[in-house]
C-alpha cells in the first residue's frame, strides 16, 4: 500500500494534562476513503487537527505526501483540504469571491475556471454571487467544502460533514464525496453515522478514548466480526425448546412459533446443516427460513465496549 498519510506513535496531551491520543499508528492509502468512527470525545478531531498541523504533537511523527507536518508544515498543509466541524464563513462575502480568496491564501495563482468547476460540482454555481449569510446551513457547508478544495488538495479531511443535515442533503454530500474519490482525492471523514461509514468508506477506523482500536476494510470488518441470525418459522408453536435442538446460540422465538439461531459468519462451521437435520429429526415442520446480518453499528458498539480486538 502506498501511503499518502503516515502517522507513527502519535500521542497528544493537552495543556491541562489530558491525554487525547495515546499512541496512534495509521497509514492512509492514496485515493481511499477512510471513515473514523468513535463516540464523542474519542479523539477524532484531535487526530485530524494534528495531521493538518493545527494542533501540536506531543510525541510521534506524521508525514503527508512524505512531508513531515512539523518540519515541512507548508508543503504538507498544501496537500490538505480541511472542512472543520464548525462553519466558519465570511458572511458578507459572495460565494465566488470567498472561494477564490481561499485559493490565494495558499499562494496559488488565480484560476477562475477551476473555481467555477468546483462550484458547479457542489451545485453552488447558481449561488455564486450570493452573500454567504443568505444561504441555508446545507449550502454553507458546501461552501466550506468548496473553500477546502480551492487549492486543489490531494487529501480532504471532513470532520462530521453531515452532522445535523437532512437526509436529502446527506445523500447529496455523499454524491459529492464519490465524485471527489473518482478524481483520486483521498478522503478522511469522521462520522457518528454508521450508515455513512458503511455507504462511503473503503476502510473504517474505530477510535475510543484516544486509542485506534482497529482499521479494517469495511466489507472485511462486516464479514469477520458480523453475526448472522437464522430464524426458522415453525408450522406449530412449541412450549419449550426440544432437548435435541438445545445448543449454543439458539432460543425459542416469541410465542414459540420460531427458532432463532445466532452464528458467527467467520466460523468454519456455522452448525446450520446439523441444526436443520435435527429440526427435521425432531419431527418439526419448517414453514419459512430467513437470515439477518448484524450491522456495522452492532460491531462498533461491541468494539467500544470490549476494547482492543
Ligand atoms: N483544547 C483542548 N484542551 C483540553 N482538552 C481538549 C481540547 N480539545 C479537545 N480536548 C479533549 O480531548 C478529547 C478528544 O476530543 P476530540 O474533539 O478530539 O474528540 P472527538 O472524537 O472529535 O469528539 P466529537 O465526536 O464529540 O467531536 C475530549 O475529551 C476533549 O474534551
Amino acid at each position: 500500500m502506498s501511503s499518502i498519510v503516515s502517522v507513527t506513535g502519535l500521542r497528544k496531551t493537552y495543556a491541562g494534562g489530558f491525554q487525547a491520543l495515546k499512541g496512534v499508528d495509521l497509514e492512509i492509502a492514496e485515493g481511499e476513503v477512510l471513515a473514523l468512527l468513535g463516540p464523542n470525545g474519542a479523539g477524532k478531531t484531535t487526530l485530524i487537527s494534528t495531521i493538518c498541523g493545527i494542533s501540536t504533537i506531543t510525541e510521534g511523527a506524521i508525514t503527508v505526501g512524505g512531508h513531515d507536518v512539523v518540519r515541512d508544515f507548508r508543503a504538507a498543509r498544501n496537500m490538505i483540504g480541511l472542512v472543520p466541524q464548525e462553519l466558519h464563513v465570511e458572511g458578507f462575502e459572495s460565494v465566488f469571491s470567498t472561494v477564490r480568496f481561499t485559493r490565494g491564501l495558499f499562494g496559488k495563482r488565480r484560476d477562475d475556471a477551476l473555481i467555477e468547476q468546483i462550484l458547479r460540482d457542489l451545485a453552488l454555481w447558481d449561488k455564486r454571487d450570493e452573500r454567504i449569510m443568505a444561504l441555508s446551513g446545507g449550502m454553507k457547508r458546501r461552501v466550506m467544502i468548496a473553500k477546502a478544495l480551492a487549492h486543489e488538495p490531494r487529501i480532504l479531511f471532513l470532520d462530521e460533514p453531515t452532522a445535523g443535515v437532512d437526509v436529502e442533503l446527506r445523500q447529496s454530500m455523499w454524491e459529492v464525496m464519490r465524485g471527489l474519490k473518482a478524481r483520486g482525492v483521498t478522503i478522511i471523514l469522521t462520522t457518528h453515522y454508521i450508515e455513512e461509514a458503511e455507504a462511503m468508506a473503503d476502510r473504517v477506523g474505530v477510535i475510543n478514548k484516544g486509542e485506534l482500536l482497529l482499521v479494517e476494510e469495511t466489507g472485511t470488518l462486516m464479514r469477520q466480526m458480523g453475526k448472522k441470525t437464522l430464524t426458522v418459522e415453525l408450522g406449530a408453536p412449541l412450549e419449550a425448546l426440544p432437548p435435541a435442538l438445545a445448543r449454543d446460540g439458539i432460543v425459542l422465538g416469541p410465542d414459540g412459533a420460531s427458532l432463532i439461531y445466532s452464528y458467527d459468519t467467520a466460523a468454519r462451521q456455522t452448525g446450520i446443516t446439523d441444526l436443520l437435520a435435527d429440526i427435521r429429526g425432531a419431527g418439526l415442520q419448517m414453514v419459512d427460513l430467513h437470515t439477518t446480518q448484524s450491522s456495522l453499528e452492532d460491531i462498533f458498539v461491541g468494539l467500544v465496549k470490549g476494547g482492543r480486538r
